[in-house]
């Protein structure tokens, strides 16, 4: 009887203890979903940044990419979130005037301050890459490419950010470095499936780099990455002087050699619109080392327009020189080149000329009509329908079309098969297609060698399973809590 009443006593006192272990079981819970959001929030937001300067011939743009600071080696974690264009000309045409080629970064500069969160600014890189416009300016006076770098440098340095150098880059890092962006970008290297070869067209050179089916007979267009766990074995090479500016000079000098007036005065032009018609230095022509056999000729020449689009190419093929190859097959000017082989992203001014005019779909036969078509429309005609382009650019684009189609074709030999393995991409994603993300991803040693160890599940999905398990837990608790009181109250009944 004792024992009865005792135990009838005591089961009152179990009702407080268990809405107390309740109330304790729901603030754990609500605190660890609590401290799991926060944590994951915070993670998002930190994220860290890079600056790389492009300082092409043309001209300098400045690119800030951005990525989560947790995840800094998973792959397509970068992105671009800002583009600035330096004002006026690239960094090479200071060549006489240095120092203002350091002042001419400083309003991107600024714009970069502005748009990095300043906590970041100490720990923020920032690369300089000159390419081929400073190549060519070192070739002539390597006295005025020191100046240029030593200028850039100074001016760089003066921003809060951690500068890291400048300096003027190979043509294989900007071949392989271009490889890379457009891997990187498309996913290419975490899927391990195939990669996409990059075409870069710029104004004083051109780059081709894929990965070849047949050996690469030059030690000097080999180069090797070991990248996510996979090798691969690149075939690059940059032409210095075959961008699409330089050529239009050597193109042009080759022209007037045996297509100038009795007076030597006027130069006609069948990559040039009928009615086209302007006044022009011979110094802008023969001032470059690309240009190799100097004519004594007069100061000044009038540009006259013929808008024959086949024999444009004609001109164009003849700056190519396919005389000579000890390989197994070359590209042009004795370069070794194998076949070209899958798909290729062609991107800098291939795309802004092919995007111009309206040929980055459609078949290699398209491509030769509307270029046909659209070199022999006067003048007048083109001035009409594009008033806001500068008549400068404007002009090119017959000659800088029928260059592309003639590089690709003859140069780097696409056919009209393969003609559509060419796509011709600004972008992909946020970020441009060129060699700069390429290039901060190598000097940040931001895609490993090998895999990371992949954790079993994502960080915001382990904290969830964890909370989940937790609460299963204390269910299967308390569900064994009620069976073990029953079972005590029946057991109890039991007695009575
Ligand atoms: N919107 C644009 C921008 C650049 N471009 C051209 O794209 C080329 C870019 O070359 P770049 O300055 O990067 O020269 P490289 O140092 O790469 O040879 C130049 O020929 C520019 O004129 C264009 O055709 N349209
Ligand atoms: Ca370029």
């Amino acid at each position: 009887m004792d024992e009865q009443r005792e135990v009838q006593v005591k089961n009152p006192c179990h009702r407080p203890v268990f809405l107390i272990l309740t109330a304790v079981i729901a603030a754990v819970i609500i605190t660890v979903v609590s401290i799991s959001v926060v944590q994951n929030k915070h993670i998002l937001q930190k994220y860290k940044y890079g600056i790389v300067l492009d300082a092409g011939s043309s001209h300098t743009s400045v690119y800030i990419y951005e990525w989560p600071a947790e995840k800094e080696n998973n792959t397509g974690m970068v992105r671009q979130t800002h583009t600035c264009h330096v004002k006026g000309k690239g960094i090479s045409s200071y060549s006489t005037i240095p120092e203002k080629a350091g002042m001419s970064l400083q309003e991107c500069m600024e714009e970069a301050k502005q748009k990095i969160p300043v906590a970041r600014h100490p720990e923020t890189p920032v690369y300089l890459g000159a390419t081929a416009g400073m190549r060519l300016l070192k070739m002539d006076n390597e006295d005025a490419s020191n100046k240029v770098l030593a200028s850039v440098t100074n001016s760089l340095k003066k921003y809060p950010f951690s500068f890291q150098g400048a300096r003027i880059i190979l043509g294989q890092e900007e071949g392989a470095f271009g490889w890379i962006t457009v891997n990187y970008l498309s996913d290419n290297f975490r899927k391990a499936m195939g990669t996409l070869g990059a075409l870069d067209l710029g104004g004083a050179s051109t780059q081709i780099t894929f990965i070849p089916k047949q050996e690469i007979e030059s030690q000097d267009n080999t180069i090797d990455f070991r990248l996510y766990g996979n090798d691969y074995h690149l075939y690059t090479h940059s032409f210095l002087c075959f961008g699409k500016d330089q050529v239009l000079r050597l193109s042009l000098a080759e022209k007037s050699r045996y297509t100038l007036d009795k007076n030597n005065s006027t130069l006609s032009d069948p990559c040039f619109h009928t009615g086209y018609n302007s006044s022009k230095k011979y110094m802008d022509v023969f001032d470059t080392p690309c240009v190799k056999e100097k004519s004594a000729l007069p100061k000044d020449f009038i540009h006259v327009g013929l808008g024959d689009w086949a024999e444009c190419q004609n001109s164009v093929k003849k700056v190519f020189d396919a005389s000579h190859c000890r390989y197994s097959t070359c590209s042009f000017d004795g370069v070794f080149q194998p076949s070209v082989e899958g798909k290729f992203g062609a991107f800098s001014a291939f795309y802004f000329v092919m995007d111009f005019l309206n040929l980055t779909s459609g078949t290699l036969e398209d491509a030769k009509l509307k270029m046909r078509r659209y070199c022999s429309t006067p003048w007048k005609d083109i001035v009409q329908r594009y008033p806001k382009i500068l008549e400068k650019y404007l002009s090119e684009y017959c000659f800088s079309g029928t260059y592309i189609l003639t590089l690709l074709e003859h140069g780097y030999k696409f056919t009209s098969n393969n003609w559509k393995d060419i796509q011709f991409i600004k972008k992909i994603g946020d970020s441009d297609a060129g060699w700069t993300l390429g290039y901060m991803l190598n000097l940040t040693n931001m895609i490993p060698a090998e895999a990371p160890d992949v954790p079993l599940m994502p960080h915001g999905g382990y904290v969830s399973f964890m909370v989940l398990f937790t609460l299963l837990v204390f269910l299967l608790f308390f569900l064994a809590f009620l069976y073990y009181r029953r079972s005590t109250r029946t057991a109890q009944k039991d007695i009575i």
